[in-house]
């Protein structure tokens, strides 16, 4: 062997997170959580429908993140070059060891994403930008390490355009279609029995959250005769889910 082979983990660099107002917590902390953990900096873009979730969020991710953590000085910098150069290689990015003191203008916000090993960035790590289309679509034309949209499949597409100038790597959680199918052999009296039963294995994902949970179905698929002691049931927990006078379609 004439070299060997070694693992140097990196973080990213600059991550953006846009999340969606169905869970307009858990869809931007649960990916900051992970974005944090790998070492990045990171651009949380909340719900502008989720108005109070994004209201709040600016408020306190500022408080509660330590923005200070990375700071390093330019002669730590410099010492870690050296060292770097002695073990015989150099990472070509180093994000969040560039990232020096805080300013949250938008400006300095830009100026992270075009990150170089030497540059010297003032920045915040995590800043939380709100605000609907318009800004989004500002943040979009930027460079990012990696991009989170979770939402529909239209935005996921321009997300994902707007990654691709970049050769920008995505993450898109979107809602689908979830069809629940019901099996011919599965156990139609446990299916329909009780309503605990029945929340607990069909209906759970379809009701939860108003029904704007991913996951839930907006198709049942009924494979088997004797179907009709189902129907009732359906009709009667569905039925308190509709809007006065609108119809359940079979
Ligand atoms: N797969 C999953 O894990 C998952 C999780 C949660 C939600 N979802 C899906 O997401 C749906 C909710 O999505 P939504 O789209 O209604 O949420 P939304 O309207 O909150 O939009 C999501 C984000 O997209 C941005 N956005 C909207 N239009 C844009 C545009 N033209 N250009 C750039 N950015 C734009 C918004 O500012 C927002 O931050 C849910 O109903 C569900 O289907 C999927
Ligand atoms: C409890 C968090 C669930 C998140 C699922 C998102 C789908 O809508």
């Amino acid at each position: 062997m004439l070299d060997e082979a070694y693992l140097q983990p990196q973080p990213l660099g600059v991550v953006l997170i846009i999340g969606a107002w169905n869970y307009p917590f858990v869809l931007t902390i649960q990916p900051l959580i992970g974005a944090i953990a790998a070492g990045n900096a990171v651009i949380i873009k909340p719900s502008e429908l989720s108005e109070n979730t994004a209201t709040i969020l600016a408020k306190l991710l500022p408080q509660y993140l330590d923005q200070l953590n990375y700071e390093v000085n330019e002669t730590s910098l410099a010492e870690q070059d050296i060292k770097w150069e002695h073990e015989g290689h150099k990472p070509a990015f180093t994000s969040h060891l560039d990232l020096k003191i805080l300013n949250t203008s938008l400006s300095s916000l830009l100026a992270i994403c075009s990150l170089t090993f030497h540059a010297v960035i003032v920045a915040d790590l995590y800043i939380v930008i709100n605000g609907g289309v318009e800004e989004t679509t500002e943040l979009l034309k930027q460079r990012f390490d990696h991009i989170l949209y979770t939402g529909n499949t239209t935005v996921g597409k321009i997300v994902m355009e707007a990654a691709a100038k970049h050769l920008t790597p995505v993450t898109l959680e979107l809602g689908g279609k979830s069809p629940c199918y019901i099996d011919k052999d599965c156990d139609l009296d446990i299916v329909c029995r009780c309503s605990s039963c029945l929340l607990k294995r069909c209906q759970v994902y379809v009701i939860s959250q108003a029904v704007t949970h991913c996951a839930s179905s907006d198709s049942w698929h009924l494979f088997r005769p004797g179907i009709s002691c189902f129907s009732p049931l359906f009709y009667q927990l569905n039925g308190q889910l509709c809007l006065p006078g609108a119809p359940i379609t079979s």
